[in-house]
């Protein structure tokens, strides 16, 4: 399931809420205590473990990208859908979800929809 997290082990771990998760024990890579060389990253073969892990960089900058935007975008849809009540306009506009959905079923087919879903409930709370 995509909010599992396998470690390298195999065993599926998820922190409780508000526990910390193994990432607290400092820089992944830096963490002592891996018996295995390939623990990891998954293979023993040090050119692709090395490629593994500077792939891993531009792929956790791009996840911390990713929810700085989600948030920026949350925020900025809160702010329309007060400034809208607050006028006296309506809680939503449908024709403009729809607009979205379309865009991102467009885009990414149907994930696309799942994920601008989710994006849309982030910002104007559950329909
Ligand atoms: O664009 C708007 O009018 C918004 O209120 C923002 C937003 C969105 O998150 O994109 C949220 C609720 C509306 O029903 C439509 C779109």
């Amino acid at each position: 399931m995509m909010t599992d997290v396998v470690e390298s082990s195999g065993s599926l771990t998820r922190p409780e809420p508000g526990r910390p998760g193994p990432e607290a024990a400092g820089p992944v890579d830096a963490r002592a205590g891996d018996a295995k060389p390939e623990a990891r990253t998954g293979t023993a073969e040090p050119t692709a473990a090395a490629r593994i892990v500077e792939i891993r960089e531009r792929i956790d900058e791009i996840d911390r990208a990713l929810i700085e935007l989600w948030q920026e975008r949350a925020r900025l849809s809160q702010e329309v859908g007060a400034t809208r009540m607050a006028s006296g306009g309506t809680r939503l506009v449908l024709a403009r979800e729809r607009e979205i959905l379309e865009r991102f079923r467009a885009a990414l087919g149907a994930d696309g929809t799942q994920l601008a879903l989710l994006l849309l409930r982030a910002g104007r709370g559950p329909l």
